[in-house]
């Protein structure tokens, strides 16, 4: 494909990424303005770089011509949860949407991947509106703890340095940093009642401030 080919291809995908960031980023927002915690933290996305589309498509023999139906991420979305509980509710909220349907679910919280990767992984169909038409794309979305995605981000960025083959070092401290996040996230669990109070408290405090400012 030559470059304004890939910027054709890429175009839905680019206004679904705008569109599910507002929509998902919503979210949150009518979270903050009803009096119940937010099981959201934050929502990032991207769209995949040209060259990483590419290496996928090399490495898994994927033509060209079947990436719309063949590579899922292409459209990513990643959502930060504080709790590990808030993930499951995270999960039901995009599952009753109707403007998106839900095809495929990974549950890598559970089922911790061997690497020490934990997510939970949603696969969506959404429709984007076009000059010629109504299509349907996939997009991924990652829905992860904070705990989750800071070593994840660790991990994915050795993960380029040594491509994938760590010296054993690094592999241990790697696996020793997995079981840490895992052992943060059941301590925030234990307190999460105790942060959500200190949390309720502290924007009650701020929104008294500002009317009185
Ligand atoms: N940092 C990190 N991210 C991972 C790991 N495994 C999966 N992911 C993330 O999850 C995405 C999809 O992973 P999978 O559900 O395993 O999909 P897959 O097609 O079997 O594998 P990928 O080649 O990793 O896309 C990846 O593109 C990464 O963003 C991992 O071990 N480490
Ligand atoms: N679903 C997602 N939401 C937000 N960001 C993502 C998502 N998936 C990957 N990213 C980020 O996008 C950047 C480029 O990702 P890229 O697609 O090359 O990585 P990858 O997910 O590891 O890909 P691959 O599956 O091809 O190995 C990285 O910083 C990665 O963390």
């Amino acid at each position: 494909m030559v470059m304004n080919q890939w910027e054709e291809f890429l175009a839905p995908y680019k206004q679904a990424i705008d569109e599910l960031k507002i929509k998902l980023k919503g979210l949150r927002k009518q979270y903050e303005s009803s009096d119940k915690p937010s099981p959201i933290e934050f929502v990032t996305g991207r769209v995949k770089p040209i060259s990483s589309i590419i290496d996928k498509a090399n490495q898994r023999n994927i033509p060209f011509d079947r990436l719309r139906e063949e590579m899922y991420d292409i459209a990513g979305l990643r959502m930060m949860c504080q709790f590990v509980d808030d993930i499951d509710v995270v999960v039901e909220l995009l599952r009753q949407r109707q403007d998106f349907e839900v095809v495929e679910e990974r549950n890598y919280v559970e089922y911790t991947k061997e690497s020490g990767y934990r997510s939970y992984h949603v696969i969506i169909s959404y429709p984007i509106e076009t000059l010629h038409g109504q299509t349907n794309i996939l997009a991924e979305i990652q829905i992860r703890t904070l705990a989750m995605n800071f070593w994840a981000t660790i991990e994915h960025t050795l993960r380029y340095k040594y491509d994938g083959d760590y010296p054993p070092e690094i592999r241990n401290r790697l696996e020793r940093a997995a079981e840490a996040a895992f052992l943060l996230d059941e301590e925030m669990s234990e307190i999460r009642e105790e942060i959500q109070e200190a949390q309720k408290y502290y924007s009650r405090q701020k929104s008294n401030k500002h009317k009185h400012d």
